[in-house]
């Protein structure tokens, strides 16, 4: 998906030109003549750019007012200034008020096209850094394996990831969705783009309504200003809905209209605003189960399900786990800026014997404790010992052994909230009531297990809680 350009000019054959020169290189563009139409084409649809006139004569706003009105609310979008001879100091005030750089009319086109190039690459770079920062600088090229299923799975994510279809990914929590949206999102003509990732199982169903579609301007109390929704910030890229099963049924209805016509209205707005977006959404629960319930609408299981994907336990692929505990290794070290160690086959073998319940994620943290907690000599290889006893098992499953029959007797819903129950229950318990060392143990965010024992029925009095 190609970059997509606003050229803001009042004179009709100047907007034209640069249109054509941008159109030759690829971009998309849109034009405005004044302040009203440019304002209105934001509105609309954000853009990748802006390319705005100092001067608009007829306009009810210079370029320096739209520049002002624009970046109070999109203060990330970048913006060019075209500027005449007789303005380049105003033009260079323009940069400190948040313009990228100017253009001197009459200009080049080779000089117009570098430009544009180098605003739409910053923004590109400027968001990998963003991206790595939320992700712990972790890049994924490729998955991290060596089971014949997940190297079938690989193979999948080859094909499927540069034909735009909707992917629906399912598989246990801490699997490894996410991962593979990604991997399908840098795969995709879309790599360029964002990849924007909506949690519904972490949202309260009008946040996330607002979250997704946007908001107008007054429309609720709580908001000031008119919001772009994750959908318009994802325009271009890909959006990945994660745990759709968990979205209340009235939202499902409305993600399966942007999906009949890519186009969506904002909350409280009666515009419509078209986007082009891919969607990966995944799920952890059944959702077989999940339709037969009345929890999650056939029609948006088969609409984004059209390439079924599916990430199997790490107990179903134990020789995925010594690849990924090298790469674990190899990345802590590196991250904490640590002597590069190996890991053992014997330690190897042990992680091998182990449940799993978190899956990747858990393993990971197991990771990254060893490494921190671990003495002496930290060139030395990981060895078994040094695992801890209890790593990767399914303690809960434990400490819910004499209600085995009891759990057995219940529908996979209940009986997996019940196991939730007990296994935090256990693990908070085992930490001392430090909600943070469970959640790092456990493989959660720390707000995300907050949420977890809330929605559970565990509440903070029944724990004993230690300073964190
Ligand atoms: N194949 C892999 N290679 C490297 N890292 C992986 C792999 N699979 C998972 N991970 C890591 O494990 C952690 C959990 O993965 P991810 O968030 O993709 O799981 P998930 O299935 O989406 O979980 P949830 O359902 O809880 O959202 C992440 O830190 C991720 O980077």
């Amino acid at each position: 998906m190609s970059a997509d350009i606003l050229i803001v000019d009042d004179e009709s054959d100047i907007r034209e030109l640069v249109a054509g020169i941008l159109e030759d290189e690829g971009y998309e563009t849109r034009m405005a003549a004044n302040s009203d139409q440019c304002l209105a084409e934001i509105a609309h649809r954000r853009p990748s750019l802006v390319i705005l006139d100092i001067w608009l004569r007829g306009s009810k706003l210079d370029g320096i007012e739209i520049l002002q009105a624009v970046k109070k609310d999109h203060a990330d979008l970048p913006i060019l200034m075209f500027s005449g001879h007789g303005n380049i100091e105003t033009a260079v005030q323009t940069i400190k008020m948040g313009a990228y750089d100017f253009i001197e009319k009459p200009f080049k086109a080779e000089r117009l096209i570098q430009l544009v190039d180098r605003v739409l690459e910053a923004v590109r770079l400027r968001r990998e850094v963003a991206d790595l920062k939320t992700r712990g600088g972790e890049v994924m090229t490729e998955l991290i394996c060596r089971s014949n299923v997940m190297i079938q799975l690989q193979q999948s994510i080859e094909k499927v990831a540069p034909t735009n279809s909707r992917v629906l990914i399912t598989g246990p929590s801490g699997a490894g969705k996410e991962v593979v949206a990604r991997l399908i999102h840098n795969r995709s003509h879309r790599k360029e783009g964002p990849f924007i990732v909506l949690n519904a199982a972490t949202l309260a169903p009008d946040r996330l309504e607002i979250q997704l579609f946007g908001v107008e301007d007054g429309r609720m109390s709580s908001v000031k200003g008119a919001r772009r929704g994750l959908l318009e910030q994802a325009h271009g890229g890909t959006l990945f809905l994660d745990e759709i099963a968990d979205m209340p049924m009235e939202t499902q209805g409305k993600i399966l209209r942007v999906l009949v016509d890519q186009s969506f209205q904002r909350v409280g707005g009666t515009e419509k605003i078209k986007v082009d977006v891919r969607i990966i959404s995944s799920s952890s629960r059944d959702l077989k189960e999940e339709m037969a319930n009345g929890r999650l609408r056939e029609d948006l299981y088969h609409r984004l399900g059209v390439v079924p994907v599916s990430v199997p336990s790490l107990k179903e692929r134990p020789e995925d786990i010594g690849p990924l505990a090298r790469y674990f290794v190899e990345r802590f070290s590196k991250s904490a800026g640590l002597p590069m160690r190996k890991i053992g086959e014997d330690a190897i073998a042990t992680l091998q014997a182990s449940a799993w319940p978190g899956n990747v994620r858990q393993l990971k943290n197991v990771i990254e404790q060893i490494m921190i907690l671990a003495t002496g000599d930290r060139t030395a290889p990981i060895t078994a010992n040094m695992i801890p006893a209890d790593a990767g098992s399914a303690q809960s499953i434990m400490v819910g052994q004499n209600d085995n029959t009891e759990i057995m007797a219940l529908p996979l819903r209940e009986a997996r909230e019940r196991f939730e129950k007990e296994y935090l229950e256990a693990q908070i318990n085992r930490f001392g009531g430090n909600i943070s060392r469970t959640a790092s143990f456990v493989g959660m965010e720390r707000s995300a297990l907050h949420r977890k024992l809330k929605t559970l029925g565990v509440s903070n009095g029944e724990r004993k809680r230690s300073p964190e």
